[in-house]
């Protein structure tokens, strides 16, 4: 949760398999919530700042060593923290990032195989009081995600991986959601896109009701 004394507005992460669907909704959400009277800052990882999205420009397209690109997303993560994610919640604004550090575990953990320990030294160290208050993690098998891909988009570094890749993404996001349960709702993907928005409607409303 996030430290009620530094922060008074709310941060909602958006996570899953690339090709999960979790960007395709993250408007529904900003303007369900901007219905409601909340100012929305929408953003993402790696990214959202000028650092950051040439970060992220780095990390999506250049090979590096592991240890580097989980450095970097931290590094990206750390901009982020400071220049638009603390000020915005400070300010009342509620917050939405399509990603959060639940992917640095997922993807250079899980899919790399980046020893956990040093993972949580780093989220320690980047954002010791910084915690979602609310994750929504869009979860599909495999070849759904892979057949949304590929119908859509020429494919970056990570989207590229192959299914074990994922797989091994996929198990570590679902083992965060049964370690968190408070914070991390899981939303069956291969649902129509009508049927999640109905379903985050419902998230949301619970949320807000807890709020005002
Ligand atoms: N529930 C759904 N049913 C059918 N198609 C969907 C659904 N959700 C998303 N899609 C489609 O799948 C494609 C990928 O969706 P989207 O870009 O939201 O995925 P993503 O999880 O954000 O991927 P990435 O993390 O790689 O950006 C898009 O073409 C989108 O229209
Ligand atoms: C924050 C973060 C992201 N990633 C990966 C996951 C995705 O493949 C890309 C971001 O692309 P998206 O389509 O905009 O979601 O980056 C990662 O490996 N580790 C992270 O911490």
């Amino acid at each position: 949760m996030t430290d009620s004394t530094a922060s008074k507005g709310k941060f909602i992460s958006f996570e899953g398999i690339d090709g999960a669907g979790k960007s395709t909704h993250i408007g529904f959400v900003a303007a369900t919530l901007a219905a409601r009277g909340k100012r929305v800052v929408s953003s993402r990882e790696p990214g959202g700042t000028a650092l950051g999205e040439k970060l992220r420009d780095l990390l999506l397209h250049e090979k590096m060593h592991l240890e580097t690109e989980a450095l970097l997303m931290f590094a990206s993560r750390r901009e982020h923290i400071a220049q638009v994610i603390e000020p915005a919640l400070a300010r009342g604004d509620w917050v939405i990032s399509d990603r959060f550090t639940d992917a640095s575990f997922a993807y250079q953990g899980g899919g790399r195989g980046l020893d956990r320990a040093k993972m949580e030294a780093l989220e320690q160290w980047v954002h010791p009081h910084l915690q979602p208050d609310l994750t929504l993690l869009f979860d599909v098998p495999l070849d759904v995600a892979r057949a949304r891909l590929d119908a859509t988009r020429t494919l970056d570094k990570f989207e590229q991986e192959k299914a074990d890749f994922f797989a091994a993404c996929r198990n570590e996001y679902l083992r965060r959601a049964a370690q968190f349960p408070a914070r991390i709702v899981v939303i069956d993907s291969t649902q129509s896109i009508a049927q999640i928005q109905a379903a985050l409607g419902d998230i949301l409303d619970k949320l807000l009701q807890v709020i005002d």
